[in-house]
């Protein structure tokens, strides 16, 4: 798998996706469904994606117990998906389970899609995950951790900040999966985001994949910010 620049399809009607999708016409794309998405249109969103011959990661954020996220996780490995997610809070038990579900559910000769574990949502700042998680090691520190708890559960990677990626690498070595969504230029809105990192400093940092949302699907011509963006994440001139 080449390093992606995953787009983060967090649109509210199909009428939407279809009209963006639309202008990237010639373009393999990764493409992520999340929760909006998902919910309103299920499955079939995940053929219609594959047939137009995108790479797809579902993030649903699997957070329960390990019996419900095995059994679930059995239910997403039948569709083709290249990447899913689980919350690494968890728990070891509940992250192992997440891949025996997946490997139960891959079908026979069938690659068993990528396992990536949340570590802290590039929304939480430091201060809120002490006030109000109640974690009181520092956020490094936490999604270090998390990310080795994370491997040694046979998960293939995290979803982390760039900002966090060395720390990951030095924990978990350096081929260990990181996607790294809260991805914006410095003209970009920052939204709900907080640990936050241009698409060239991610490089720098040693990012695995991207996930990029609203700058590109809020912008006016959404194909030139994804191709800027993706010039800028392959650290093109
Ligand atoms: O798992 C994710 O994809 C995810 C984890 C995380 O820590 N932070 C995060 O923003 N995401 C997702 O990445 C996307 C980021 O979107 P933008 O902030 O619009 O670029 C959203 O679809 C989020 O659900």
């Amino acid at each position: 798998m080449q390093r992606p620049l995953i787009m983060a399809l967090d649109l509210d009607n199909r009428t939407k996706r279809l009209a963006l999708l639309e202008q990237f016409k010639d373009e393999q794309l990764f493409v992520k469904v999340g929760m909006e998405l998902f919910y309103r249109e299920g499955r079939q969103v995940i053929e219609e994606l594959k047939g137009e011959g995108h790479q797809i990661f579902l993030d649903l954020k699997l957070h329960d117990i390990p019996n419900t996220v095995q059994r679930s996780m059995r239910e997403l490995a039948s569709l083709d998906i290249d990447i899913v997610n689980v919350h690494a809070a968890g728990g070891k038990k509940m992250m192992n389970a997440a891949v025996e579900g997946l490997e139960q559910g891959t079908k026979p000769g069938k690659k068993r899609p990528l396992l990536i574990a949340v570590t802290q949502l590039t929304s939480t700042d430091e201060e809120t995950m002490h006030n109000e998680l109640l974690i009181h090691h520092s956020l490094n520190e936490v999604v270090s951790s998390y990310a080795r708890f994370a491997k040694e559960s046979g998960v293939d990677g995290v979803v982390c900040s760039a900002k966090e990626v060395p720390y990951i690498h030095q924990s978990c070595g350096s081929d260990f999966y990181t996607v790294c969504p809260g991805i914006r230029r410095p003209e970009d809105e920052v939204g709900d985001q907080k640990r936050i990192v241009t698409p060239g400093k991610a490089r720098e940092l040693g990012c695995f994949g991207i996930v990029v949302g609203r700058s590109i699907t809020n912008a006016e011509n959404p194909y030139e910010v994804y191709r800027a963006m993706k010039k800028d994440w392959e650290g093109v001139k």
